[in-house]
């Protein structure tokens, strides 16, 4: 649930802002047209968003496209808030709008439910092969035997998830009518929301060397970049289980390439690749064990509407100089 609040600006000040991108939940412009005078973008294109960026007061930033310094000066010295409607804010030159002392909000929390469901998802379809099995329907090579495409089961498994934020505690609150065995989690350490689910605090390595499934859903950093790894691969149970539904580049795809072509690992099941889209011609669209959505984490009706009204409910807190809903830094 977003808090839509009153907000007052002084003096009659009706704020111009500028929506970068046309496909925006109607929701949140109309909440920003209430007050506000909205200019959506025509063409999505970043040229048309430096032009038309021009003397606004805020800027909705609908894409994941970068946004640093330079986007900052085009704007002009007036502007008072950008908003993105992301939680992953990998893509922003945080540092410098601390340095300038701008608000910046983002979208978390309202999508943690959507994009654990993506997660989950994935978990079934790449343990229990929902892929690798239509393919053999296609081609007529069903295999009436007990021990055919047999896969893994959640249940008793041990489950570790990178990152123990808000979407992967919705996880572990999702996966416990699963029966899961024991959940590890790395990153930052969570005592109060891990206690709700057991949930250990484990290195890195110990949680790779342990789990059964192992779920990536940690931000994008310095410190994350490629974090999986061939190294990390050979260390990974070969009946192991890998879900990313953070960002493409935490993981190196040649060597996950090689991981699941070499029964290394189980499977793995992503919703996030690097680039975006992949291209139709890449070698991990050619395993059976390569599972794969659209980055559709948050694509649900209610979530991306809910995303919608945050961001915008962020612009016009930050346009009324009070606390954004959700301040990115
Ligand atoms: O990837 C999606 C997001 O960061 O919201």
């Amino acid at each position: 649930m977003v808090t839509i609040k009153d907000v007052k600006f002084k003096d009659n000040f009706r704020p111009k802002v500028f929506v970068t991108h046309n496909d925006t939940p109607i929701v949140g412009i109309n909440l920003l047209r209430e007050k506000c005078d909205v200019i959506v973008s025509e063409t999505n294109s970043s040229q048309e968003t430096l032009d038309k960026i021009k003397g606004v007061d805020g800027i909705y930033w609908v894409s994941h496209e970068k946004l640093d310094g330079k986007i900052l000066d085009a704007a002009g010295p007036q502007l008072k808030v950008v908003s993105t409607m992301s939680v992953g804010i990998d893509y922003v030159d945080v540092e410098e709008f601390k340095r300038r002392n701008l608000p910046l909000g983002y979208t978390p929390a309202v999508l943690n439910d959507a994009v654990a469901d993506i997660g989950v998802g994935l978990m079934l379809a790449a343990s229990r092969r929902f892929h690798e099995s239509r393919l053999k329907i296609d081609s007529s090579q069903w295999e009436r035997r007990p021990q055919w495409l047999l896969g893994q089961e959640i249940r008793n498994s041990i489950v570790g998830i990178v990152g123990f934020g808000g979407i992967g505690e919705t996880i572990a609150k999702r996966l416990t009518g699963f029966d899961v065995a024991k959940f590890l989690y790395c990153g930052h350490n969570k005592k109060k929301s891990a206690e709700k689910y057991n949930a250990k605090f484990v290195p890195f390595m110990e949680l790779v060397a342990e789990s059964d499934f192992i779920i990536i859903i940690c931000p994008l950093t310095d410190e994350t970049r490629k974090l999986f790894n061939s190294e990390v691969f050979s260390k990974m149970k070969k009946t192991s289980v890998l879900i990313n539904i953070a960002r493409g580049d935490i993981v190196d795809q040649d060597a996950l390439y090689e991981a699941l072509k070499n029964n290394q690992i189980f499977a793995a099941g992503v919703d996030v690749t690097s680039p975006e889209p992949l291209p139709a011609d890449h070698k991990l669209l050619t395993l059976p064990n390569f599972y794969i959505t659209a980055h559709l984490g948050s694509a649900t009706v209610k979530t991306r509407n809910d995303m919608s009204l945050l961001g915008a409910m962020n612009i016009l807190c930050g346009l009324a100089g009070e606390p954004l809903n959700e301040a990115a830094y």
